[in-house]
């Protein structure tokens, strides 16, 4: 009787010890919630899951439409105001990701390329794409109500497509939108982007690029030429990262995620740079291609440049496709636009990459729609970064 009660003191001492002592031992990401009783604990979900599960599915829900108007002879191109090309492609996607950003993360505010005016003075054009909109979802049940299924009517598509107005900043969650990058090369039947990546603070923490021309095969050499056959399997990759977690690449499907894989830059350093490949854009009114052959050449580049429309080259030089990009402005009063480089800035430097503006500085996503503070790009493996920048500088400078 008194060992009994003996044990039942001690243990009534020891008992709050006993579940104290390991919650100061643990990391604060662990959550003790039931400690007490069962000893066992539960991770905290990695930073911006739900994010980035959500911006996956978003770009490829977007990207099977944009594939759908691809392959249309007719891709409804439309003048914008600035005189670039806009196609139902373009407005569609842009649609279905702001849908499924409203669902999930209602308060977010959202920078996207196109608006809706267009579309409320011309009811065919509404009506063209609204059947688009209407018939565009996920072949998985689960992953499509993640977003939040279908969306309600045409009038709520317009709404949607003009909640991508934010002025951006430096506060708070904004998400940049371009629903199709590289609108040149969609419709020449080249590569191009479905882009979404989230700010914080004017901080780029997650970044997902599709990417339905690529070759899904990582290690496939880098050309600009996307294949005769381009309903081939083999073609659509989607490129993600997040902030301090590393970037990967996996197809892109027509339903739930794929398996991914992690993905890296080549190694190259300032010794190295001969063997490299750059790449650049198709359009020579978006890039100086004259500028950039002769860094490549002072830089010892024998191989000739591989020219690309869109994001798809920030995702290509990630996963060491390609070593190098190289957009140097063409009109000094050109502003890049923050939804032409979020997502690939940061996939770039999660695959250990360096991305600057002519001046070495980080491109700077916290002062509004543009990248006001930069001028053009310069993205390579962090090694070989400075040596690069250093030709661009002097190529530059010999010019003024
Ligand atoms: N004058 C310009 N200088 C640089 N980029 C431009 C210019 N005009 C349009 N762009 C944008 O450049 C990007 C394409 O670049 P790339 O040449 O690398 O494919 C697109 O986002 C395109 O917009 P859009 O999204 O309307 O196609
Ligand atoms: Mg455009
Ligand atoms: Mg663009
Ligand atoms: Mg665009």
């Amino acid at each position: 009787m008194l060992r009994t009660s003996i044990l039942f003191v001690a243990l009534a001492i020891l008992a709050p010890l006993i579940t104290f002592i390991p919650r100061l031992l643990l990391p604060r990401s662990f959550t003790t919630t039931t400690f007490t009783t069962t000893f066992t604990t539960t991770m905290s979900p990695p930073a911006y899951s739900k994010e980035l599960h959500v911006a996956q599915l978003a770009v490829q829900r977007a990207a099977i439409l944009t594939k759908r108007v691809f392959h249309e002879k007719a891709k409804g191109t439309v003048d914008k105001n600035d005189k670039s090309p806009v196609t139902i492609g373009d407005f569609g996607a842009q649609a279905l990701i702001i849908a499924a950003l409203r669902h999930n993360f209602p308060d977010d505010a959202i920078v996207a390329e196109e608006e809706a005016a267009q579309l409320r003075e011309d009811a065919n054009l509404k009506a063209t794409i609204w059947d688009l909109v209407r018939d565009t979802r996920l072949n998985d049940p689960d992953a499509e109500a993640t977003l939040g299924g279908p969306v309600r009517d045409a009038d709520h598509m317009l709404e949607l497509l003009d909640q991508g107005n934010s002025p951006g900043g430096a506060q708070g969650r904004i998400w940049a939108i371009d629903p199709i990058d590289g609108t040149k090369g969609f419709l020449r039947g080249g590569q191009y982007a479905v882009c979404l990546g989230l700010m914080q603070d004017g901080d780029v923490k997650v970044g997902v690029l599709g990417c339905p021309n690529l070759p899904v095969d990582d290690q496939a050499p880098l050309t600009a030429d996307i294949g005769s056959n381009q309903t081939d399997e083999g073609h659509g990759v989607l490129f993600s990262a997040v902030q301090g977690h590393g970037a990967t690449s996996r197809a892109l499907t027509a339903g739930a995620l794929a398996e991914s894989k992690p993905i890296s830059m080549r190694s190259v350093d300032g010794s190295s740079l001969a063997d490299a490949t750059f790449c650049e854009s198709v359009e020579a009114g978006h890039s100086a291609h004259g500028d950039q052959a002769a860094i490549a050449e002072k830089l010892g580049i024998t191989k000739p440049s591989v020219r690309m429309d869109s994001q798809a080259k920030y995702g290509s030089i990630a996963r060491g496709a390609g070593d190098i990009y190289l957009r140097l402005p063409v009109k000094a009063t050109y502003q890049e636009k923050i939804w032409d480089h979020a997502a690939g800035d940061l996939i770039v430097r999660e695959a250990g990459g360096q991305v600057t503006d002519i001046h070495g500085k980080r491109l700077d996503f916290s002062v509004g729609r543009t990248l006001a503070n930069n001028k053009g790009v310069v993205a390579a493996p962090a090694a070989s970064h400075p040596k690069v920048l250093s030709v661009v500088q002097e190529v530059l400078n010999a010019k003024l």
